[in-house]
């Protein structure tokens, strides 16, 4: 059985509001799956209900495998110790302590630290680790890196790549499209209570916009141009520019960025 956890039509309203409206998707073992949707879309929703920490009107979940939980946000006493957090945990899981795994999240420079003294980054990397007692097989990250700055998101995606390395599944919800395309294997984008898309990244970019934009720098400025059909555009241009003796500097060929992507099916209206 290589799926981690499977989603038949998750239905959740609050009151009248319908938040989920029949979600369907499923998740492999050992990927990365991100849950994409703007502001109020319902992803810590549908993580929740996936968690077993929110009760849902309707559908079936099923999950094949031990979870480890980062809730988006989460507090500890002020003036405990990162150690401490990590043995009390470790002891109502009924679970041995893995050092290495609190070595690699830099567990040993904040030991001394309390809580109220630790960063955000250093406060996320607690959570991860506490998340990771008793060596779960699914673990969940809503908005893992929300807050952190460059080297922060950099060092938690390494430690997320790793878990993934180690054969996890992680399922996070994130709005960063640069984190969502470097780390995530697929991608489920939430709108008007439906999935609108669950693929890869280059799916999304295949589904949403077929053109390509071509970027060309000469001598007398730059200019970008739209087609559908590189192969003939770039032949067709490039010979207009030998022919008019202007020197090409440089040319770059892209199909537009995620973020335009997600945000064009993100906002699309419900059809
Ligand atoms: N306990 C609650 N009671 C009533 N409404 C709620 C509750 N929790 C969430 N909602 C509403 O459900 C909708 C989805 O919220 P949810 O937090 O799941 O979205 P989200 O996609 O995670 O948003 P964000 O990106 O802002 O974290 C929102 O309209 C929110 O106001």
């Amino acid at each position: 059985m290589n799926r981690a956890i499977k989603v038949c039509g998750l239905k959740k309203s609050y009151g009248g509001h319908t938040v989920l409206n029949g979600l369907d998707f499923q998740i492999e073992k050992g990927e990365i799956f991100a849950l994409l949707g703007v502001n109020g879309a319902g992803k810590t929703t549908s993580l929740e209900c996936i968690e077993g920490l929110r009760k849902y009107d309707g559908g079936t979940i099923i999950v094949n495998g031990k979870m480890g939980i980062q809730l988006q946000s989460s507090s500890l006493p002020a003036h405990i110790k990162p150690m401490e957090a990590v043995k009390l945990f470790a002891k109502w899981n009924r679970e041995k302590i893995d050092y290495t795994m609190l070595d690699a999240l830099g567990m040993k420079e904040i030991k001394k630290k309390q809580y109220i003294q630790l960063s955000t980054g250093q406060k996320r990397r607690l959570h991860l680790a506490l998340a990771l007692i008793g060596n779960p097989d699914i673990i969940f990250l809503d908005e893992p890196t929300a807050g952190l700055d460059v080297e922060g998101r950099l060092s938690l995606h390494e430690q997320i790549q790793k878990l993934k390395s180690r054969g996890k599944t992680i399922v996070l919800a994130s709005h960063d499209m640069a984190e969502v395309e470097t780390l995530c294997d697929r991608i489920a984008i939430l709108n008007h209570g439906n999935i609108v898309f669950c693929g890869t990244a280059s799916e999304l970019t295949d589904k949403v916009r077929k053109k390509y934009f071509i970027h060309i720098k000469t001598q007398q400025g730059d200019s970008t141009f739209e087609t559908d059909n590189i192969e003939d555009t770039l032949i067709t241009l490039l010979g207009e520019l030998k022919q008019k003796e202007i020197s090409v500097l440089d040319i770059k060929v892209d199909r537009g960025t995620l973020e335009q992507h997600f945000m064009e099916i993100a906002r699309r209206k419900a059809e």
